[in-house]
């Protein structure tokens, strides 16, 4: 039996919990407040309620074979006790979050006992002289008996509004870079509702998964409303600005964004069902931070590395820093 550790029992981390459960894994929570059971409530569907293992203090752990890091980008240094606890010898941990800088964010925490097993693709990305031009770098299987990172791009929309308590809205995927490590993470869902594959260009998929985040966050968490707020004036002129900045960092660093994305991407946005939100919504709402940093910064940042102008994003990431105290 496959033991595994939830680093975050949120929504994403409720729901792939949920999943690995029903797998027949052993899988503990490591959460900040016990909470029994874990509640899934899909619409249209009975809730079910399942038994969990939860530890509240990084003391009480025991390596895992797998860890699963399901904290918001901005608490994974808050979550470095539990890294260092639950890392041995074999853990692999895989990072499942939204935003394109997961091995940069998390592998600084992770002890460093042995060399990393990090995907190629991604740490050829990270250095900064990434350049468009070179030839696509596919994940092979890295070598090295140390600690596995896998970034995984997370399809889940759901929300957490009660501890141990998970509103999940009906499609689970997962994506993760084509490597031995990212194989054996998807086969850890097989036969489970989360769809988890494996992809040749994890950077490409990032990025696509950024383009959807970057605008969509940063509209509802300045305006607080739902998806039909893409049909006020002029709003849909600054998500397409945004979308427009990212796609030109996004391809700075390697990511194969084709023209036609911009025009497909804006029309779901005006098409998604009008009291649609996110998780920016959500944190928004809630009066908790967001993941501006992760999501709209990075654009700033990474676009300064390039030399490519962010104008818009220039604007509005201090905007999303300042929603909170
Ligand atoms: N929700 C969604 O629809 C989607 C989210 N994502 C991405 O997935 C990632 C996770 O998001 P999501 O699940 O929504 O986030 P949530 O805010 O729902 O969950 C984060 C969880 O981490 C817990 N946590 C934070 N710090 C610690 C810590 N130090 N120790 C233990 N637990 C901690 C929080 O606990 P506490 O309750 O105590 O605050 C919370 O339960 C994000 O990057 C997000 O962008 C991707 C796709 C969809
Ligand atoms: C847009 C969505 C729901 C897609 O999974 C998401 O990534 C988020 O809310 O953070």
């Amino acid at each position: 039996m496959t033991t595994i550790l939830i680093i975050g029992p949120g929504a994403v981390g409720l729901s792939a919990g949920a999943a690995l459960i029903d797998a027949g894994h052993a899988v503990t929570f490591a959460a900040r407040q016990a909470f029994a059971p874990l509640r899934v409530n899909c619409s249209g569907e009975p809730a079910r309620d399942l038994d969990v293992t939860v530890v509240t203090d990084p003391a009480q752990i025991t390596p895992p074979d797998w860890v699963l890091l399901c904290v918001k980008a901005h608490q994974v240094q808050g979550a470095a006790d539990w890294l260092n606890a639950a890392v041995g010898e074999g853990t692999r941990v895989a990072i499942l979050q939204n935003g394109v800088e997961h091995v940069e964010r998390v592998e600084p925490l992770v002890p460093n006992v042995l060399p990393k097993r990090i995907p190629k693709s991604v740490q050829r990305f990270s250095e900064s002289n990434a350049r468009q031009d070179k030839k696509p770098e596919h994940d092979s299987d890295p070598t090295g008996s140390g600690c596995a990172l896998v970034p995984v791009v997370v399809d889940i929309p759901a929300g957490r509004y009660a501890p141990g308590v998970v509103e999940w809205r009906g499609r689970a995927n997962l994506l993760v870079p084509d490597t031995g490590d990212g194989r054996d993470f998807c086969a850890l869902f097989d036969g489970t509702f989360v769809s988890a594959r494996t992809t040749e260009d994890f950077v490409t998929d990032n990025w696509l998964k950024l383009c959807v985040n970057a605008p969509g966050g940063a509209i509802l968490a300045l305006t607080g409303q739902p998806m039909r707020v893409f049909h006020k004036p002029g709003v849909a002129d600054i998500a397409l600005a945004i979308l427009s900045e990212c796609v030109a960092v996004g391809r700075a660093e390697g990511a194969k964004l084709p023209d036609s994305l911009i025009e497909a991407q804006m029309a779901k946005f005006m098409e998604a069902t009008p009291d649609d939100t996110n998780s920016m919504y959500d944190d928004r709402a809630a009066g908790r931070e967001t993941e501006w940093d992760a999501r709209n910064a990075v654009i700033v940042r990474k676009g300064r590395k390039h030399g490519i102008p962010t104008p818009v994003s220039d604007i509005l990431v201090p905007l999303l820093a300042g929603q909170t105290a």
